[in-house]
């Protein structure tokens, strides 16, 4: 017998005939919504379709244009989370709301027992004491979730919106995290995600919502949509991509790129070599030191023992040669993107060789680089001039992707790649990567989910408690002897 939500007293999402426009860019035109107590609904749709839009406009950041929405208590959790890296994750816990009190004094006991039962669920319990920067971004992001679904105990909040919740986190947590919905959603509160996994829509929502350039072109029962449809609606008449088959590049015969015994906070005797010419994908859990892996690879930090070896020679601190590796970290809204700068200057801030001219920055230069690398990795808006915070989410990724591209760096150091990324704009991004492979370069792509990505590396690896178990050539693994290793 199906569960039937205790829907009592919730109330609904109302969206009616919203309409936000930025100067040209209309973000969203006419939309409507209606998500009912104790349903799941998905919102997908490519990156800059106005997914992030609708939700800020939802939570009062954007006031609408035109059209009303109405709904009760509603408990967020955005793109960029709202945590404080600096504070521990109790203080992130109870920041915002009013605290537990005794005595005329914080009462951290009553604090740390909630908290600690809202974690619970997700297993990190025992991270209250930690400094949340310290944890690893899935688990931030848990928290982040746990945080609000904490908020909504009790019947005071009707509903939970949830902007990109589960593209940082690995498959087991998704699990965790899907878990939690459905309970939430059980009791009667409405859930809005939103996601670029597409299976995810299938085994969580009962209801999705299609945006395309702002309008809505669906809503309805999930079931009534298997995942190539949601792909059409999303991708509407634009012309069909054709697959890019993974070429076995050339390798070179020394390694860009040689890690020996680096030690550090996770990582314990790691060894890898990463040649120019080929695409290696490094996989593993959270936990594993594949989070660390990237930064010390690409020499913006340095471990605490071992060495990383560029171009034959190790990397120091501040070493000026890192500059010829790109890296494009897995949480770009602090460590890739420049905030207050345009999109041309995010875009060119590591070329200045190529822009300086007569002693000065050519801005004539600095167009030419932008506008070329928006047109190659299809940036939303093609204006270089826009400010690169209102891009959306993906479109600030590609960017970023694109400021290293146009360096033509000798090694490129990619975490989670295509986190983010709708399934149209993946497809450039891997292909822009295989180019890049193909004029030498080493490329190192991390990820805590294979399926991905796999098809595009010529070698896997996978780490796990620190080291390398699994070093292969693509061709000779199957995705099960990936994923037993990580575990
Ligand atoms: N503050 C702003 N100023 C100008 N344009 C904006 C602003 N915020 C969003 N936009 C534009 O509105 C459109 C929709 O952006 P939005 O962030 O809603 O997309 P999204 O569907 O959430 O994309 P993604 O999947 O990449 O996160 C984009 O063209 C974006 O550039």
């Amino acid at each position: 017998m199906s569960q039937v939500p205790s829907t009592a007293g919730h109330q609904p999402i109302r969206i009616e005939n919203v309409s936000k426009t930025f100067g040209a860019t209309k973000a969203l035109r006419n939309v409507s919504l209606e998500v009912a107590p104790g349903s799941i609904h998905a919102l997908i749709g490519l990156n800059g379709s106005g997914k992030s839009t609708l939700v800020k406009v939802m939570d009062g950041y954007h006031s609408a244009d035109e059209g009303t929405v109405s709904m009760g208590e509603v408990a967020f959790v955005h793109q960029d989370l709202g945590l404080l890296p600096s504070l521990t994750v109790l203080e992130n816990f109870v920041i915002g709301r009013p605290m537990a009190m005794r005595f005329g004094q914080i009462d951290w006991k009553t604090e740390a027992k909630r908290a600690r039962n809202a974690l619970a669920e997700f297993g990190l319990e025992n991270t209250l004491d930690q400094q949340l920067a310290s944890l690893s971004l899935a688990n931030q992001a848990i928290i982040a979730c746990a945080r609000a679904l904490d908020r909504s105990r009790g019947a005071a909040i009707d509903s939970l919106v949830l902007d990109e919740p589960t593209s940082a986190l690995p498959s087991h947590e998704i699990g965790l995290l899907a878990d939690a919905m459905k309970a939430f959603a059980a009791r009667g509160v409405g859930i809005v995600f939103i996601t670029h996994r597409l299976q995810e829509v299938k085994d969580l929502a009962d209801t999705v919502t299609v945006l395309r350039n702002g309008e809505s072109v669906f809503t309805g029962p999930t079931a009534d949509l298997a995942i190539p449809d949601m792909v059409q609606l999303m991708v509407g008449d634009a012309p069909v991509h054709t697959t890019h088959e993974a070429r076995a590049a050339v390798r070179t015969a020394e390694p860009v790129l040689s890690i020996r015994a680096l030690h550090d906070d996770t990582i314990d005797d790691l060894d890898l070599d990463i040649y120019g010419g080929e695409i290696v994908g490094a996989f593993g859990m959270v936990g594993s030191g594949l989070e660390r892996l990237g930064a010390l690879a690409a020499g913006r930090e340095i471990a605490r023992a071992g060495t990383v070896e560029f171009e034959g020679r190790p990397l120091t601190a501040g070493d000026a040669r890192a500059r010829r590796i790109g890296y494009v970290p897995s949480d770009r809204p602090r460590r890739g993107v420049l905030p207050g700068l345009t999109v041309r200057e995010n875009i060119s801030v590591r070329s200045l060789a190529r822009t300086i001219r007569a002693g000065g920055i050519s801005r004539r230069r600095e167009q030419a680089l932008a506008a070329r690398w928006t047109e190659e990795l299809s940036v939303k808006p093609r204006d270089p001039e826009a400010s690169i915070l209102t891009l959306s989410g993906g479109n600030q990724q590609k960017a970023i992707l694109g400021r290293w591209l146009a360096i033509e760096p000798a090694a490129i150091v990619a975490e989670e790649p295509t986190q983010g990324i709708d399934v149209w704009a993946k497809q450039d991004i891997l292909r822009r990567l295989r180019m890049t492979a193909e004029t030498g370069a080493g490329v190192l792509l991390t990820a805590v989910e294979p399926e991905e990505i796999i098809d595009f590396c010529d070698r896997v690896v996978v780490l796990r408690a620190g080291r390398v178990v699994l070093d292969a050539r693509r061709e000779d693994v199957v995705i099960t002897d990936i994923l037993s290793a990580m575990h």
